[in-house]
């Protein structure tokens, strides 16, 4: 694939740029929701858009940035996001309470080069905060080299909820991990502490098309060469992801990461000590 300056691999990639693209936004597009977008170009699909529970008859009130994304163990395993801006962190905790959502993947920095990613939509220290009728509250932190570990408590009235936030911290945009490496072992720490199961996971990074697409890629690949596949189909993958939604892998260099961090797999390199 890499031969000729990448050549297969920019034919491949080539082939999913128009996926998906005819399919219609318009909930994103209407007026009342356009300031909900973080980049205009970067709309969800309406056909696997996540629905919040409406309020009362607020026109758009069922509306967030954000799709269902199939991954190795369900057609809905992820719910991919942007980077929740200010006036739509309330609605990205309620997405997270009202999907039943167990982790939050988070793949961008809040700034990066001095230009706003993401809003700091969870708390700085242990005392809780309210986001809407939501409290969140940060019960320990652990933190590695190329990421950290959350556990954060959700309070909804009478209920409690522990989701856990895996936050990576060194995922330049438009870019790759370097060495490819670290996202693989990111993805088996993410595992290691958040095996499967019927709860949606969270994924976002700035525009939730690039880096997350990238993630959940690797997690569905990995999964399927733990379970033996004698092939694994990551054109297949990318192609079903578009379908829900758009630019999933956005980046040939992250399409050609993907596939760098199986061979590493393959070949113990992600096992070995960090350098
Ligand atoms: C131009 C909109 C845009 C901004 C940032 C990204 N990268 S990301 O999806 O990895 O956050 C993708 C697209």
């Amino acid at each position: 694939m890499s031969a000729d300056s990448d050549f297969r691999f920019s034919e491949e990639f080539e082939e999913l740029k128009h996926v998906g693209r005819e399919q219609p936004c318009s909930a994103a597009d209407l007026p009342v929701n356009r300031p909900k977008n973080r980049f205009t170009n970067i709309l969800p699909y309406d056909h696997s858009r996540y629905k919040l529970q409406p309020v009362d008859d607020e026109e758009g009130s069922d509306y967030i940035n954000a799709n269902y994304v199939p991954g190795h163990n369900s057609p809905r395993e992820f719910i991919v996001t942007q980077g929740p801006l200010h006036c739509t962190r309330d609605d990205f905790w309620r997405m997270c309470w009202e999907s039943g959502s167990r982790a939050i993947v988070m793949l961008t920095r809040c700034v990066e080069k001095g230009r706003e990613k993401c809003d700091r939509y969870w708390p700085y220290d242990t005392r809780p905060v309210y986001y809407g009728d939501i409290a969140v509250t940060a019960l320990n932190e652990s933190r590695y080299p190329d990421w950290t570990v959350t556990e954060l408590m959700l309070c909804r009235g009478a209920e409690q909820r522990v989701l856990k936030h895996f936050h990576f911290t060194t995922w330049p945009d438009f870019g790759v991990p370097d060495p490819p490496t670290t996202l693989a072992r990111f993805v088996r720490a993410f595992r290691e502490r958040c095996p499967p199961d019927s709860r949606p996971v969270v994924v976002h990074c700035s525009a939730g098309v690039g880096r997350s697409g990238t993630f959940i890629t690797l997690d569905t690949a990995l999964q399927q060469l733990a379970n033996h596949a004698e092939f694994i189909d990551i054109f297949g993958m990318v192609h079903a992801m578009r379908r829900e939604r758009v630019w999933m892998v956005q980046t040939e260099q992250q399409y050609i990461c993907i596939h760098q961090c199986l061979v590493a797999v393959l070949e113990g390199q992600d096992m070995a000590a960090p350098p």
